[in-house]
């Protein structure tokens, strides 16, 4: 016979829960959805295998007491946090729900997500984080800003022990939007989505200026100009299916290897590979193009598509394994290094070493690019920051150059002297201090300018130069590249050279950290 008061508990218990499950009422979950939004929920469900999700800390409550708020109960305080599985592998999630007092941040609302940073990193597993909040609590004051301040502590102890993954899905403003950028990956969802460490109206006051939020900080412009944000999703369906995508390329911490996946073995690199390069150094062509035939087909997944497209950065599987990739883009800005690209290329190295993904990368660039913005905007310390990345990165690192390789960018793009393992380059490669027809201007001026025919000095100049250095073997007769290959032999050098280098033990000094310049 059970037990009557038994029975009761556990239906009260059941209500309880029921009760929180419909989180800020009926009414804000239709506004939600009226803008194109998922909840907190569903998003979890989008995000993970179906069923897996397990919640902590549901009957979680708020405890202030002011501005009325002793009166009001948040279900959950506004965040659902817990555990799930993506393709198999554990992830820690927490998914701030809007329709709760707008997803503040308040302390309780804090610590959940504290506690969730430290479990993460206790198991070794990501951290996901779905953001739709209008910011700190505002009657909760300190508490909410102690809370902000812990968290942003917790992202930067986790950074490169566990991968850190955050989408944007609705409002991130003011200190909210530190904690995102501290993580790995950022994902802003179109149209629904802004970040902003002050909104429109603030910026009126303070600077007079006039602009709307997606304006200001809108997905495409931290996607397009800004850089905040690495990937940009139509809508939180799509913002789901690429963190799930992400995951499958990156290990679940610092220590566990990223599983292999299955490939066509029988895959051989078509013969239109050896097509692409022009030996025309003022012909460009998509360097995307080359990328895809020769790794795993469909396997590349370029990250930061839309921001400094003069370099491409992305994973991809090379025989089943993961890889990161970095390579300049002759069709943009002829493939230069400006302040943004060397900034893209820089995080992207770091993360890979982070997470002991072997870097490979593609050369073809005419240098840093110079100019009146550039120099002002720092591109020197910026334009170290990718030097500095290729050296410290311990991963394997292989590097093919394509053509050009000039003056100080051919030694930031992974040459041999900043420790990449293996360096390859094609027939079409320039491996020097300029490019041909500017170094004969500069070290034969005097006699180009005092000759009969100066016009005809400088062309003959030109071609001796071109001839001397404009070419791979140079470089290969030093050894400073391993080897000139076809491009058509691409995929067997990488798999071939990888393969080696897997087993690589580089020493590192012993040091608290460096200091990258910033
Ligand atoms: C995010 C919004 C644009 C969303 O506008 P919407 O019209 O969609 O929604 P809304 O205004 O009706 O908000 C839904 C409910 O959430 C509440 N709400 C929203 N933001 C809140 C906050 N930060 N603190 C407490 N409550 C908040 C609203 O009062 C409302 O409650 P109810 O339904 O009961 O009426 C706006 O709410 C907003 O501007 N919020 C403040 C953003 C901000 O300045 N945050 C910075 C905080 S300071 C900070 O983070 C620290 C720092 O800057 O360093």
């Amino acid at each position: 016979m059970p037990d009557e008061e038994l029975i009761q508990k556990i239906e009260e218990l059941k209500e309880k829960k029921e009760s929180l499950l419909v989180g800020g009422g009926k009414d804000r979950i239709e506004k939600q959805h009226k803008m194109g939004k998922l909840t907190a929920r569903e998003r979890i469900e989008a995000l993970v295998d179906e069923g897996t999700f397990e919640e902590i800390d549901m009957l979680v409550k708020h405890r202030c007491t002011y501005f009325g708020l002793d009166k009001k109960e948040f279900p959950y305080d506004g965040v659902v946090t817990g555990f799930g599985e993506i393709k198999g592998k554990k992830v820690a999630i927490f998914s701030q729900d809007f329709t709760i007092q707008g997803g503040s941040l308040g302390e309780m609302h804090a610590k959940k997500i504290m506690k969730l940073q430290d479990l993460a990193m206790r198991y070794g597993i990501p951290l996901i984080g779905i953001n739709d909040s209008g910011g700190a609590r505002i009657q909760e004051a300190v508490d909410a800003l102690y809370g902000y301040g812990g968290i942003f502590y917790r992202n930067t102890q986790a950074s490169g022990v566990i991968p850190q993954i955050t989408v944007i899905a609705g409002p991130c403003a003011g200190g909210a939007v530190y904690s995102p950028a501290i993580t790995d990956f950022v994902i802003m969802v179109d149209q629904t989505s802004q970040m902003f460490i002050t909104g429109p109206q603030v910026i009126k006051t303070v600077t007079g200026e006039n602009i709307d939020k997606e304006n200001l900080g809108g997905a495409n412009i931290h996607n397009s100009k800004s850089g905040v944000a690495h990937l940009l999703a139509k809508d939180d369906q799509e913002a789901m299916e690429l963190v799930r995508k992400l995951l499958s390329y990156i290990p679940s911490n610092n220590v566990d290897p990223v599983e292999p996946t299955d490939y066509d073995k029988s895959y051989k690199v078509p013969e239109e590979i050896n097509e692409i390069v022009s030996p025309n150094p003022k012909k460009s062509y998509d360097v995307k193009d080359l990328i895809k035939l020769v790794f795993d087909p469909g396997t590349f997944f370029e990250i930061h598509p839309h921001f400094a497209k003069n370099i491409v950065v992305g994973f991809a599987r090379l025989e089943g394994k993961s890889v990161g990739i970095i390579a300049n883009q002759p069709k943009i800005l002829a493939g230069s290094l400006d302040i943004d690209a060397s900034d893209k290329a820089a995080r992207f190295i770091r993360f890979c070493d982070s997470f002991n993904i072997p870097i490979i990368t593609f050369v073809d660039t005419p240098g840093y690019l110079p100019g009146v913005s550039q120099e002002p905007g720092g591109i020197i310390r910026h334009g170290a920051k990718l030097l500095y990345a290729y050296s410290e990165s311990t991963v394997p690192m292989i590097t093919v150059i394509l053509r050009k390789a000039y003056g100080g960018a051919y030694i930031a793009m992974a040459s041999q002297h900043l420790g990449a393992d293996f360096v390859f380059a094609y027939p079409t490669a320039e491996i020097a201090v300029m490019g041909s027809e500017g170094a004969a201007n500069i070290i034969f001026a005097k006699e180009i300018e005092s000759s009969e025919n100066p016009e005809e000095t400088r062309k003959k100049r030109v071609e001796e130069y071109k001839e001397r250095f404009a070419n791979p073997y140079e470089a290969a007769s030093r050894g400073y590249i391993e080897d000139v290959i076809e491009p058509i032999e691409t995929r067997k050098k990488l798999s071939a050279s990888l393969s080696i280098a897997y087993s690589k033990v580089k020493p590192t000094p012993s040091k608290k950290h460096g200091n990258i310049p910033l």
